[in-house]
């Protein structure tokens, strides 16, 4: 299947496709100039009203957007062109449309995400859809380096050879080209079974199942592309999210997009999800597992529940000296009155307040107004409204709201929840005390990404205490819209005494147009962020399609937050049952997505991998199949004739022997990354950085070697890769045998694993060197 067979065109057709594609080249520029110039026109206008500066921004964005994918088509422009059997023109397929300027029919360059560039990547012999041959041309810079043509013609002698990979020595030189630490853009070498994802249905949930290096990402990210392409208009509105397992994956595949011309989509990892904050603290795999569980949804509810006027003793109240008592029963009354005026906390807070000083005041009054005779309050209306009005004022009543309802955010219910023994248990009914030890820490302790969607799920039921930010609004629009009218009065009253003439008083002014209020609301500052800001910054946006990957990872309380972001449901969710590493995480799809959307999913799955060379693959598997956790490999594309290897280190000399295989594959071209179980990271980089001065532990691919525990290559790919003391990695991870598999799938060219102890039989495969 790997056989690199070039399929080269003659030189004659090399002059052909230069002469095209210098014509592409130079339409590109030429409307690149057009929308530089135009954006130089909008920067120069000087707009006089809000409604003018907003249509300014939105033109100056618009003009921006197109230059930015303008430039980003710019390398590998043109990459693809199809001879159909029933057009005498060829189609050239590239990385943005390109229409001729006398509007020809054929455009000159078709979108590679158009209908009309799918059989580029989907054509076969036996369903050519209408194409007789499909050229691949390889550029560099503007000129064109190479052809290679595939005829899709069942009579031709080679195709019974080929592989069934579309251009297949284009994919395999891409394949073995050696990594920089960023991810690139797959758009020349897309395969069939990948373009298939990538176009499909957007309504729904599409889950991508595949092994290591079978594309999932590439595709995901393919996927966004395509999508704002096709409804380019709705998603511009509601956003694209991606959401990856760790920041370093994001800055791994930031450039992907881009390059793409796509920009505005929102990537964050799940400690990021939280607008403000970034959790990134780490914590021990359980107790992120037991913050993961479904049932922590209950737990912060009943939190929430438990800080509603919920007092253990009466308290004693002094008011001017009258002594009053309000009691556990007065409490549930408030709680009762302010819990049916709002479902969230915050919001009803109000009523709570409300009840209390009610409350209060009946019991000022019954106190003042007592009568000796047993008779009827000596009290009349009047004094009871002014008794109100001071309790109303009373500090020692505003202290007792704030205890009965106090304002909560989702910080300090949460921090004050985990670090009280006392509020954990009548918020955890039923759980072990195991269980609850794990969740307990100190008030100020960070954040880490499994608090996030417990902070989530907490905002959820407090919303917000608004009545201040609403009554601040409603006095901003009073005061626009006097201003407005003053505007409108200043207007009015110029005209009526400069109008000499009939003429002039026929003309329209502002005035005759324009209410008050509609020149108000046109003052309004325009909101020139873009969507994807507006998106970020905001906990409540819902998107138009989110995009997950490494999806396996996620726990049932992600799943909850990540499902909210996305009412509609139109998903895609990438990943690998095989390679969850988390105790949270997924050990099969129908377990994780059924209790959030019934059966309304569709598995698609990916067979083939692109990454890792067969050598690789065999001893990887044999990890799998050892590992139980049902996953199937897929199947390696291609081989390098090299044997990944063993090495036995003794204990003593671990990190020596470490750096020195670390300094001999750093003599290879291409990125090295060496994977250590977590507690050995710190001695095995030192001995590492002190044979290689520029190897890091953090998460920067691109600068030299890294030395990285097994969670955080994940999704990664590097030309080289060292795996130390593979028992140590399996011993140390919830799903070590997964741990491991990830480590060993990440290399694209060389393994080599240096063991301390007895080598794993899953590993009996690897060529032992001494
Ligand atoms: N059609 C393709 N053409 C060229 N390269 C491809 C193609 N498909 C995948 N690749 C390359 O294969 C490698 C693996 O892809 P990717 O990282 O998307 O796989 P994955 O399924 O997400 O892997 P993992 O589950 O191990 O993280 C990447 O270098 C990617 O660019």
């Amino acid at each position: 299947m790997s056989t690199v067979r070039p399929e080269v065109a003659p030189a004659a057709d090399l002059a052909v496709e230069q002469r095209y594609v210098g014509g592409l080249y130079t339409r590109l520029d030429d409307l690149r100039a057009r929308t530089v110039r135009r954006l130089e026109e909008q920067l120069a206008l000087v707009p006089h009203n809000p409604q003018a500066i907003g249509e300014r921004e939105a033109q100056v964005e618009l003009h921006t957007q197109r230059i930015v994918a303008l430039d980003a088509a710019e390398s590998g422009l043109c990459f693809g062109r199809l001879d159909r059997h029933d057009a005498d023109v060829p189609r050239y397929i590239g990385r943005i449309g390109l229409s001729s300027e006398d509007g020809d029919e054929e455009p000159l360059l078709v979108d590679w995400r158009a209908p009309a560039a799918q059989p580029f990547y989907t054509a076969t012999p036996l369903h050519d859809l209408g194409v007789r041959r499909r050229r691949h041309i390889r550029t560099r810079g503007r000129t064109v380096v190479s052809i290679a043509d595939e005829t899709l013609d069942l009579d031709d002698p080679d195709v019974a050879e080929r592989s069934g990979l579309a251009g297949e020595s284009v994919l395999l030189a891409a394949l073995n080209a050696t990594r920089t630490g960023r991810m690139t853009d797959i758009v020349r070498t897309i395969q069939a079974e990948q373009d298939r994802i990538i176009r499909a249905d957007s309504r729904g949930v599409v889950v991508v199942q595949g092994g290591p290096g079978t594309g999932k990402t590439a595709v995901a990210l393919h996927r966004a592309a395509y999508l704002l392409y096709t409804h380019r208009e709705r998603l511009a509105r509601s956003g694209l999210l991606v959401v990856g397992p760790t920041p370093t994956f994001l800055r791994y595949i930031a450039d992907v997009l881009p390059s793409l011309g796509e920009t505005g989509v929102v990537l964050a990892d799940l400690g990021g999800l939280r607008p403000g904050l970034q959790a990134r603290a780490s914590e021990r795999p359980e107790v992120a597992e037991v913050k993961g569980r479904l049932a922590m949804a209950d737990v912060v509810a009943a939190a929430v529940r438990n800080r509603q006027a919920v007092l253990d003793r009466p308290v004693e109240l002094d008011i001017d000296g009258t002594r009053l008592r309000f009691t556990k029963a007065d409490a549930a009354r408030i709680r009762s009155r302010a819990r049916s005026a709002s479902r969230l906390h915050n919001e009803a807070r109000p009523a709570a307040a409300r009840a209390v000083i009610d409350l209060v005041a009946r019991k000022y009054a019954d106190k003042l107004g007592e009568n000796v005779l047993g008779e009827a309050n000596l009290l009349g209306r009047d004094d009871v409204a002014a008794l109100r009005r001071e309790v109303a004022a009373e500090p020692a009543v505003h202290r007792l709201v704030d205890r009965l309802w106090p304002r909560l955010t989702a910080e300090r219910l949460l921090a004050d929840l985990l670090a009280s023994p006392e509020q954990l248990a009548t918020a955890s009914p039923g759980w072990s005390d195991a269980d609850r030890a794990l969740l307990r820490r100190p008030p100020s302790s960070p954040w880490t990404p499994a608090d996030v969607p417990l902070l989530d799920e907490a905002d959820e039921l407090l919303g917000v205490d608004d009545s201040a930010q609403r009554s601040a609004t409603r006095r901003e629009e009073q005061r626009r819209l006097r201003h407005a009218q003053e505007t409108l009065d200043l207007l009015h009253g110029s005209r009526s005494q400069d109008s000499e003439t009939a003429e002039e008083s026929e003309e329209l002014s502002a005035g005759d147009l324009l209410d008050a209020e509609s020149l108000a609301e046109r003052q309004q500052a325009a909101d020139t962020r873009s969507t994807a800001e507006r998106a970020a910054a905001d906990r409540t946006w819902t998107y138009g399609h989110v995009i997950v990957d490494e999806a396996q990872e996620l726990s049932a309380m992600a799943w909850r937050l990540l499902l909210r972001r996305c009412p509609t449901r139109s998903m895609t969710v990438v990943g690998d049952v095989a390679q969850t590493s988390s105790a949270a995480g997924a050990s099969s799809w129908a377990e994780v997505l059924t209790p959030h959307v019934g059966r309304h999913w569709r598995l698609e799955e990916l067979t083939v991998n692109y990454r890792t060379p067969a050598e690789i693959m065999a001893v990887a598997d044999e990890v799998l199949a050892r590992s139980g956790s049902g996953g199937t490999a897929a199947q390696a594309v291609r081989s390098t004739g090299e044997r990944p290897w063993s090495q036995r280190a003794p204990e003593a000399d671990l990190a020596g022997v470490v750096a020195e295989a670390a300094a001999e594959f750093d003599k290879e071209d291409g990125t090295l990354a060496v994977v250590v179980p977590r507690r050995r990271l710190d001695a095995i980089a030192d001995a590492v950085r002190a044979r290689l001065p520029g190897a890091a532990t953090d998460g920067d691919l691109t600068t030299g070697p890294v030395v990285l525990p097994p969670e955080a290559v994940k999704g990664l790919e590097f030309d080289s890769v060292l795996v130390a003391d593979p028992s140590g990695i399996v011993e140390e991870g919830v799903r070590g045998h997964n741990d491991l598999y990830v480590a060993l799938t990440r290399a694209t060219q060389r393994l080599g694993v240096v063991h301390p102890g007895d080598l794993p039989a899953a590993l009996s495969g690897l060529e032992a060197r001494s």
